[in-house]
């Protein structure tokens, strides 16, 4: 299982999931953008596996282990790293089986409070498309592609219920929100919409390539709204990202996409 993060510090917060930290946090400011370092629990991990090293870091497991990088920040830095690291996998023999785009997000109010978890059912790439006289048109709609992409169901059942998580659709925007009107706009035109990040359609569209399935999970930091960085929660929003990983990785080790 590859999960893709945007910053160290996510990362390290899912990494601290597995009970370590990466060696590599270079870089810990959030904003900083990180080049794609794979962090894999050295030794054994939850899976009960050590030793050989899959993709060509340190302390990977042989059988199913966990690759976590942080990918960078915006949907098409994620995606690159994001499908660099799934071609390395494959050329080095050990595919991965699963993407995770995971890290902090913002919160529509009052669906998703800041602190919480919010787990994707559909991935949207939310301001892809066109502004027309007659309003947003996405490039769906323009005839260009998708838009969207749905995790496995029943693995987002499975998360969201072992995390306590809604669950929801999860925008992906190259623009953070930063007034009332715009989280008006994207709560009206996807009304199950219950975050927004940057990464999650990035990350998506690389696994789509390479046949892999995706989910997103995202911890709150900061409603969706007026620009307000003293509301940010970014501590809180990591620590709910690491309490959420420690019971998620149980999942989706017993998770089988053909069971679906
Ligand atoms: O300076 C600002 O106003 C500002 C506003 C939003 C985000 C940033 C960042 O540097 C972090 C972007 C990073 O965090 C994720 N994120 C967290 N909250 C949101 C949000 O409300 N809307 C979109 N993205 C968010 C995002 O995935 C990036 O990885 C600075």
């Amino acid at each position: 299982m590859l999960v893709a993060t945007a910053v160290s510090v996510e990362r390290d917060a899912v990494a601290r999931a597995f009970g370590a930290l990466s060696l590599e946090s270079d870089e810990t400011a959030l904003g900083v953008v990180g080049r794609a370092h794979p962090f894999r629990p050295s030794g054994t991990t939850a899976h009960g596996g050590s030793g050989a090293t899959a993709h060509g870091g340190s302390g990977a497991t042989a059988h199913g282990g966990i690759d976590v990088i942080a990918a960078g920040v915006g949907p098409a830095l994620a995606a690159a790293s994001t499908a660099s690291a799934l071609t390395a996998a494959v050329l080095q023999g050990d595919p991965y089986g699963l993407v995770v785009s995971a890290g902090i997000g913002g919160g529509f109010q009052p669906e998703a409070s800041v602190g919480s978890l919010v787990v994707a059912d559909e991935i949207v790439a939310a301001d892809l498309g066109a502004e027309t006289d007659d309003g947003f048109v996405s490039v769906t709609e323009l005839g260009f592609g998708t838009v969207r992409h749905h995790p496995p169901e029943d693995l987002v059942r499975l998360v969201g219920n072992a995390v306590g998580a809604r669950t929801g659709a999860v925008l992906t925007v190259s623009t953070v929100t930063g007034t009332a009107a715009r989280a008006r706009a994207l709560r009206e035109r996807h009304p199950t919409a219950l975050a927004e990040a940057m990464e999650g359609f990035g990350v998506a569209e690389a696994a789509a390539a390479h046949g892999v399935p995706v989910l997103e999970v995202r911890a709150i930091s900061n409603p969706v709204g007026p620009r307000d960085r003293a509301a940010w929660r970014i501590p809180d929003a990591l620590a709910a990202l690491t309490e959420g990983f420690g019971k998620i990785v149980p999942v989706l080790e017993g998770w089988n996409r053909h069971d679906q």
